[in-house]
């Protein structure tokens, strides 16, 4: 797919996020690799039901922005996990409402935000490691998401108190996962109260799970 054809993919997934309600106003950023380097960007401050494939920020091979809009200012932390997941090829930073509802939860399980009581979450998204909240754009996000995907499969990681970053193999994937992360956490919060079956280390096993 060439670069163009990327960035118009991008959009279009972004706005149907947008129009969907999984972003609202300027939260949230995107990131896609480059056929031959570098990453195509959610500019900062920008609303993802609103952007357009021309006015996207670049960032080249080298590492260094192309003149052009000003990328998210999350974009550090989207570079250190491109470094340490070469097989990931899009990365979705939401504030979507169930799962930044589960972010503000006191007293997350730090390697495990869900435990698993349907298929396509271990499918999905394996686990998801829970980093200490720091205020939007601060380096040490960057940090503690590398030292957390670095050797690991997880797709998502629950950044406490501010929203959730999903990783796919592509931008299609990359939202897929992030739909059917929302959703599980939507069911978790419909669930309380109720005594729900969580799958067995077996079956969490027999789908490729574990950790
Ligand atoms: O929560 C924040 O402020 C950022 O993490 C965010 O979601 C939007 O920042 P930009 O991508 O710089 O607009
Ligand atoms: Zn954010």
């Amino acid at each position: 797919m060439t670069d163009e054809a990327r960035a118009e993919r991008m959009v279009l997934l972004c706005k149907s996020l947008f129009d969907r309600g999984y972003s609202v106003g300027g939260a949230g950023n995107v990131s896609v690799r480059r056929e031959a380097g570098g990453f195509i960007v959610t500019p900062t401050g920008s609303c993802l039901g609103r952007l357009s494939a021309g006015a996207l920020s670049v960032i080249g091979a080298d590492g260094a922005p192309l003149p052009g809009p000003k990328p998210s200012k999350e974009f550090a932390f989207h570079r250190a996990l491109y470094d340490v997941r070469p097989e990931a090829g899009a990365i979705v930073h939401l504030h979507s409402t169930y799962l930044t509802a589960l972010s503000c939860l006191e007293g997350l399980p730090r390697d495990n935000a869900i435990r698993p009581f349907t298929p396509y979450y271990v499918m999905r998204i394996g686990h998801m490691p829970v980093i200490p909240y720091y205020r939007p754009g601060a380096p040490e996000i960057a940090r503690d998401l590398a030292a957390a995907a670095q050797g690991s499969k997880a797709q998502a990681f629950l950044l406490a108190s501010h929203g959730v970053v999903v990783l796919g193999r592509d931008i299609d994937d990359a939202v897929n996962n992030a739909e059917e992360l929302e959703e599980t956490a939507k069911l978790q919060f419909l669930l309380r109260g109720e005594t729900l079956h969580y799958l067995t280390e077996a079956e969490i096993a027999e789908l490729g799970g574990g950790y």
